[in-house]
């Protein structure tokens, strides 16, 4: 059977997704983790790092579910947060400029900036880090205390990570050429089964480049290499700020694969807020054949 699946190719920096309005049309698939491994090939499919729904919401105005280019569901996606954001406003799903969009990890604020009527850059309230090493969550004790610049041991050789969780676990390395960074190697071996990461976890590595300015790069969980990862732009200021080679309540750019963010830590309030473009690539049909 052939089921015409109209869809929204959009990116955070190139981090792209396929977006399924499901406020203004039926999304009966059979299964939305087959639907995100097929749309997201790049031969078979349209290509992109995963699949993102648009849902009503009992709790916030609109709703989002990422589901990573393996199927994997995540709890939070900093780019798609954005995105979302741009099209619950440009199709006029939500009325003002400041709205809420439902999360797997709670509801975020999302602040649409517009240019010409339409939205062109949005920042989102991505909430609290969580720091504690059971919440993020990472194997080992003590489980209440924070993870930071912790040993961990390769082939002989040792690095340090500090883990910061955006309602998705992170783990950053520090290097000292972004374009040296272990990232095959410790990308593919740590993200989706290692112990040590009992939910997988994103593995960004982060070159310090002032006290407000960094480069990062990630190996995501369940999608792999992708040219930026917003919950990981969050989490890379986070364990800068911990690792104290950045500040709180100061902007600080973090330069990626595809183009750059700003994230800020805000002392008072606790929250990480992240500003960036989101774009609109196509429309199209997809047909989905089950
Ligand atoms: N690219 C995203 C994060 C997507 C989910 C991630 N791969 C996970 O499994 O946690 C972002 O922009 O935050």
């Amino acid at each position: 059977m052939r089921q015409d699946v109209p869809f929204t190719k959009m990116h955070g920096l190139g981090n792209c997704y396929i977006y399924l309005d499901g406020i203004t049309r039926d999304l009966a698939v059979p299964s939305f983790p087959e639907l995100a491994r097929r749309v997201s090939d790049p031969y078979k499919g349209i290509g992109s790092d995963g699949l993102i729904l648009i849902l009503p919401s009992d709790s916030a105005d609109v709703q989002m579910r990422i589901f990573n280019k393996d199927g994997s569901e995540a709890m939070n996606c900093g780019n798609g947060l954005r995105c979302v954001a741009k099209y619950a406003y440009d199709h006029h799903l939500v009325r003002s400029k400041q709205f809420l969009i439902e999360t797997r990890s709670g509801n975020k604020q999302a602040t649409v900036h517009t240019e010409h009527g339409m939205v062109d850059t949005v920042t989102v309230d991505m909430g609290e880090p969580i720091l504690e090493r059971e919440r993020i969550p990472v194997a080992g004790t003590p489980k209440a205390q924070r993870v930071i610049e912790e040993p961990l041991t390769i082939a002989d050789k040792t690095y340090r990570f500090t883990a910061v969780s955006m309602g998705n676990p992170h783990a950053l390395f520090f290097v000292d050429h972004i374009q040296e960074a272990p990232i095959h190697a410790l990308g593919k071996r740590l993200a989706d089964t290692d112990p040590l990461f009992p939910n997988g976890a994103n593995i960004g590595f982060v070159q310090p480049l002032t006290d407000h300015e960094l480069n990062y790069r990630v190996w995501e969980r369940g999608s792999g290499i992708t040219q930026a990862c917003g919950t990981g732009a969050c989490a890379s200021a986070v364990a800068a700020i911990l690792e104290e080679r950045a500040r709180k309540d100061i902007p600080i750019t973090i330069h990626l694969d595809g183009g750059d963010l700003t994230i800020e830590w805000q002392s008072a309030t606790n929250h990480v807020l992240m500003t960036g473009e989101a774009k609109t690539i196509c429309d199209g049909v997809y047909f989905y054949e089950h």
